[in-house]
């Protein structure tokens, strides 16, 4: 895989692109790119300033950052001068009318020093006169402050606050300090003052003369509890004040701690060319950038609308009331009085009550259950750590749109099939023609036309959707014929990605439109991932795998990696001791070995059933309810419970691990693939051979989210999507998403090898966890069936007797149990649960579930060990 990642860098990618620079462009005419720039005309070399590419947003972030200086250092120095330049700015000798007139032409005016202290002159004292004293008084420094935030957002592109709860805050925040000031100062003096400013003062007056001092007091103190509640919410119970409380579950929706540039999502509109329309593409295009948008906003729906007869008169009938059977009668005659028993206590609800006040008391006592605490300092990955291949945009060539559209229209022309109007979407490798067929025309001989479509178009790749579900218009995706990369990077630092509150979030890549396309694993709740060789498969595993390390804490997530290949997971070795888990006797944290497959899975298995058991003890549905309910200390017996991370178990060649174990390898997929969605454990499969021995009834079953990349046949297709398309993709990729109703395309993210190498990096030189997460220990058949022992007394571990009564307690007969509970190593717990078997305590080895225990109770569980201490005849 890295040579793979490499060479792609190197070569394809960058020779691809070249052709969009405008330099190379001309090389490609075999002309020399300096003699023809020369030779371009001067209105073509002058700056286009567009609103959209980003420089006119750009300038304006720049002009309010350099505003909300120049404010600060007005408004600071009037603090300072303001007694001094009074006779500049007082309305007898100076004012606005006078910063435009000459000093001459000032001592003409009478007015007898033109000279002004203030740090900015005439305008920064006139100014700073006009905000603070006319104005707000000394809260007119928030200004300052507005203009610093929204030239931030701007220029930076990186957003410190949300603008519009800022722009609200800061104008009551303005009003109330400049209302608040001259209140308390109305005490004092009698006059305005440049602390609460003119509005300030009359507003006090006014507000005085209509409700009183005391009724001002009121108002100011009504005003600013009601924000307080607003913006925070606060708790009225003040002296029990809520600790601040650390984020509570993944869905808080916990984005990386640094601030991230943002880049907006570009969403390709349709290009629409009606009936009869004549060349517009081009002109649109060059009237508007490179940004595809639709010529003409007209309904699709009106010309096949208008057409249809409207004959038929609407027939209305008359509603029918179906009346209740009940009497008319007055209803105080039959209404029953409802006695409420208020003095009966209510068993349940106080035994609720209990549990509720004591999980209160315990998060007063110790806080919030912190899953995060043992990696507290834990950094997140930087987004800088991936890198920007390729433009944001989409270059859009004009040229090739309108040939194809017209060569679409020519063949279906050719076989008598008219169409009313055509549109197209640009999309980062295929654009998508929709088109609207005139009425009475067949879609069955459209979708017949396919391979004539291809070969007038000359493009491989050509797949028609007819109809485009949900959308009355018949559909061919065409491949662009400069596909454009799509960038991890690009689809990380959007929005859409920052913001979201997925628990398993991977960003797949993006839709035909252009538009980020994030899926949730959780959801899914497990994936299969297909295509053949060379298509993209690797780069799609690891794309998921990095969306997944940028959103979560490793204390939220471990990964079950499976490489039979054994070089394409190899990457993620460097973060064993914080994501992966493990079997606990397996030295190597990322499994290469079929026999230690079928292991691990088994070993899920027990996990998914002990995963069960604790949800079944917290008397809750799923994984996130149960974890919510151990971080807010509201499990009654929290010993027996822990925090449980999601598991993802990743298989990267699925087919070599079919062909070799087969069935022991299926049994414990597809009992996970039922069963573990509940409780946090999700697959994602790939496999390079989609035949039907590998992807069997009961996977397929199982596995309602597929993905395909590229295969070589229809039957291929099918046996991913049930649905043909996939052979039809052009590889790099592109891939087929279906998740059981839609089919959707995508251009999946790109992420090489030196990138995923520099996050593992930053992941694995942080602090992590003493080892990786282990698995409960399984033990196969073979080797349970050589481990078992004859009972020998003399021979016995002397914490025998405590482990057979731990696991009578727990009724639980496991090796684990009793590695965790008694802190014994793995071998040590191991030999014990043998020598109990041997015993007759518990029951054989039973593959993935969880020993027999032959004992009901403590009670006769001692009455059996004190036989065992008697000695034998
Ligand atoms: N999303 C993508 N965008 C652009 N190019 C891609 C993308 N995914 C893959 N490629 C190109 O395809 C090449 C092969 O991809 P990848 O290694 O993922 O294929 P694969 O299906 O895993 O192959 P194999 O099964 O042999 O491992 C990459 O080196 C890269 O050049």
């Amino acid at each position: 895989m890295p040579i793979k990642g490499n060479q792609f860098r190197s070569n394809s990618f960058k020779e691809e692109n070249e052709p969009r620079k405008p330099g190379s462009k001309n090389n490609a005419g075999g002309e020399r790119p300096g003699r023809e720039r020369i030779s371009k005309p001067i209105a073509e070399r002058l700056p286009v300033f567009d609103l959209r590419d980003g420089r006119a947003i750009k300038i304006i972030g720049l002009f309010f950052l350099v505003l909300s200086v120049f404010f600060l250092i007005a408004f600071t120095s009037y603090i300072f001068t303001w007694q001094q330049d009074q006779s500049y700015v007082s309305k007898a000798n100076g004012g606005w009318g006078n910063l435009f007139k000459t000093s001459k032409e000032l001592l003409e005016n009478g007015v007898n020093s033109p000279m002004v202290d203030n740090w900015l002159g005439k305008f920064g004292a006139l100014l700073s006169n006009q905000f603070i004293f006319e104005w707000f008084g000394v809260a007119s420094f928030l200004f300052v402050f507005v203009f610093f935030i929204i030239g931030y957002r701007l220029l930076f592109k990186i957003r410190l606050f949300s603008v519009s709860k800022m722009l609200a805050y800061t104008f009551f925040a303005i009003i109330f300090t400049s209302v608040t000031i001259g209140f308390f100062h109305a005490f004092i003096i009698d006059y305005p003052h440049f602390l609460e400013g003119n509005f300030g003062f009359w507003t006090n007056r006014l507000l005085a003369a209509q409700v009183g001092q005391s009724g001002t007091g009121f108002i100011l103190i009504f005003l600013a509890l009601t924000v307080l509640i607003i913006a925070y919410n606060i708790d009225f119970k003040l002296p029990q004040r809520k600790d601040k409380a650390t984020p509570l579950t993944p869905a808080d929706g916990e984005a990386s701690p640094e601030p991230v540039e943002l880049v907006d999502e570009e969403i390709s509109l349709p290009v629409e060319w009606p009936r009869n329309g004549g060349n517009r593409v081009k002109d649109m295009l060059a009237a508007q950038g490179a940004a595809a948008e639709p010529l003409k906003q007209e309904p699709l729906q009106q010309m096949p609308l208008q057409q249809q007869p409207l004959q038929q008169t609407p027939v209305y009938h008359e509603p029918v009331v179906l009346k209740p059977e009940v009497s008319h009668e007055p209803q105080e005659e039959t209404e029953i009085p409802l006695t409420i028993d208020v003095e009966r206590p209510m068993p349940i609800l106080n035994i609720e009550k209990s549990d509720d006040d004591k999980a209160k008391s315990l998060v007063e006592q110790f806080g919030m259950y912190d899953h995060k605490l043992d990696l507290a300092s834990y950094k997140y990955p930087g987004i800088d750590l991936l890198e920007n291949y390729g433009a944001a945009k989409i270059a859009v060539n004009s040229e090739e749109l309108e040939a194809n559209k017209n060569k679409i229209v020519e063949t279906l022309n050719h076989y008598n099939i008219e169409i009313d109007k055509i549109k197209a979407t640009i999309g980062p490798t295929v654009t998508l023609y929709e088109i609207i067929p005139a009425p009475g025309v067949r879609i069955s001989k459209i979708k017949n036309l396919e391979d004539d479509i291809a070969l007038s178009l000359a493009a491989l790749g050509i797949r028609i959707i007819a109809p485009m579900p949900g959308k009355g218009t018949i559909g061919i995706e065409v491949p662009n014929q400069n596909p454009e990369m799509v960038s991890m990077r690009s689809i990380l630092a959007t929005e859409k990605w920052q913001n979201n509150t997925m628990d398993l979030p991977i960003a797949l890549g993006k839709t035909i439109s252009n538009e980020v396309f994030i899926a949730d694993l959780a959801k899914m709740p497990h994936l299969l991932v297909a295509g053949a060789t060379g298509q993209g498969k690797s780069v799609g595993i690891n794309s998921i795998l990095v969306s997944l390390l940028y959103k979560k804490h490793p204390a939220e997530l471990k990964f079950v990696l499976v490489d039979p290949k054994k070089v394409e997971l190899t990457l993620f070795r460097k973060i064993e001791r914080h994501f992966l888990a493990k079997l606990p006797d397996e030295a190597d944290a990322i499994i290469t070995d079929t026999k230690k497959v079928v292991n691990t899975l088994n070993s899920l298995c027990i996990e998914m059933d002990q995963r069960y058991d604790l949800l079944k003890d917290a008397q809750v549905r799923n994984l996130k309810e149960y974890n919510t309910k151990f971080v807010n200390r509201k499990i009654s017996d929290p010993e027996k419970h822990r925090y449980l991370p999601f598991i993802v178990l990743v298989i990267d060649e699925f087919a070599d691990l079919m062909m070799t174990a087969g069935k022991e390898v299926e049994q414990p997929i597809a009992r996970i693939a039922q069963l573990a969605r509940a409780v946090g454990i999700h697959l994602v499969i790939a496999t390079q051979r989609p035949s039907v021995n590998v992807i069997t009834g009961t996977i397929k079953a199982n596995f309602p989210a597929r993905l395909a990349f590229r295969v070589l046949s229809k039957i291929d297709s099918r046996t991913i999507l049930d649905a043909g398309g996939a052979d039809q993709l052009i590889g790099r990729g592109d891939m087929l998403l279906s998740t059981g109703s839609d089919l959707i395309r995508l251009q999946c993210a790109f992420v090489d090898t030196p990138e995923v190498e520099r996050i593992s990096d930053f992941i694995g030189n942080q602090r992590g966890y003493p080892s990786a997460m282990f698995l409960p220990e399984y033990v196969g058949e073979g080797e349970a069936g050589s481990s078992a022992k004859e009972y020998d007394p003399d021979d016995r571990d002397p914490m025998f007797e405590d482990a057979a009564r731990l696991i009578v307690l727990h009724q639980q007969g496991s090796t684990s149990l009793i590695q965790r509970k008694m802190k014994l190593g793995y071998n040590r717990a191991g030999r014990i649960i043998d020598q109990l078997e041997a015993a007759g305590i518990v029951g054989p080895f039973e593959g993935s579930k969880a020993r027999d225990v032959l004992y009901p109770d403590e009670y006769s569980l001692e009455r059996y060990l004190e036989e065992l201490q008697k000695p034998r005849d």
